[in-house]
């Protein structure tokens, strides 16, 4: 199952060594990716030859204007594999659909053929709003859709009703859009995904396999799953 992980290691307080220690763990588990903020980018880059760098974009709030996020990501793209990046929750909350479009069209166009995933924030969206960000992520040509941040502020999520962690039902909602529309995006799921029973659950509501192009878990625990 490792082959479908994303080690991920954000938290702010985290030191370079912390990091990489994670790196050189990511190395012995072999999981997919290696994801972390962008400050650590230069010193993850070296440690790493099997697993794949993963640098997260405008995290964990999206809050960004639209060419500071393409210009980090463009940056980013000539060091790292995947970019993982926030979606403009504030813009998607507003339902500027439009300039939500705009953005993200900007955004996976300066990854160069990269790989994005777009984190949709789910604890955050409404179902109308999730299943037309999820048309626009398709449309702008990310390669996956990315659930959460792992961030999201529980008080909110709850006034909508939504779980801030992971959960095989969101997982499997989300693969059945993708089928129905026919769209070629990938499935990660991140936030809470603490169990080797929970993250197999969440793979086969998925239902796409153990292909790392199209399913990915992300997680701070990895062991946890090995
Ligand atoms: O993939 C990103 C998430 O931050 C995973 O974090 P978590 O496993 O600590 O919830």
């Amino acid at each position: 199952m490792l082959q479908v992980v994303d080690y991920a290691l954000l938290k702010p307080y985290l030191t370079v060594e912390d990091v990489a220690r994670g790196a050189a763990r990511a190395e012995e588990l072999g999981v997919a990716s290696f994801c972390v903020n962008p400050v650590y980018a230069q010193y993850v880059r070296p440690l790493l030859r099997r697993v794949r760098l993963c640098v997260v974009v405008d995290f964990p709030f999206g809050a960004s204007q639209t060419w500071e996020r393409a210009q980090a990501v463009s940056r980013l793209a000539e060091v790292a594999e995947e970019l993982d990046v926030v979606a403009p929750i504030g813009l998607v909350k507003s339902q500027r659909w439009v300039e939500v479009r705009r953005d993200l069209v900007s955004v996976v166009g300066a990854a160069g053929g990269r790989v994005v995933k777009v984190i949709v924030e789910e604890p955050y969206l409404t179902d109308e709003e999730r299943y037309r960000l999820y048309d626009i992520v398709a449309e702008a040509g990310a390669h996956f859709i990315k659930s959460s941040t792992g961030f999201a502020e529980e008080a909110y999520a709850k006034q909508l009703g939504n779980p801030t962690h992971s959960t095989p039902e969101r997982a499997a909602a989300i693969a059945r859009y993708i089928r129905e529309r026919g769209y070629r995006l990938g499935v990660k799921m991140a936030g809470g995904i603490r169990t080797r029973e929970q993250a197999r659950a969440i793979i086969e509501a998925i239902g796409f396999g153990l292909d790392p192009a199209r399913v990915r878990l992300g997680t701070s625990t990895p062991e946890a799953l090995a």
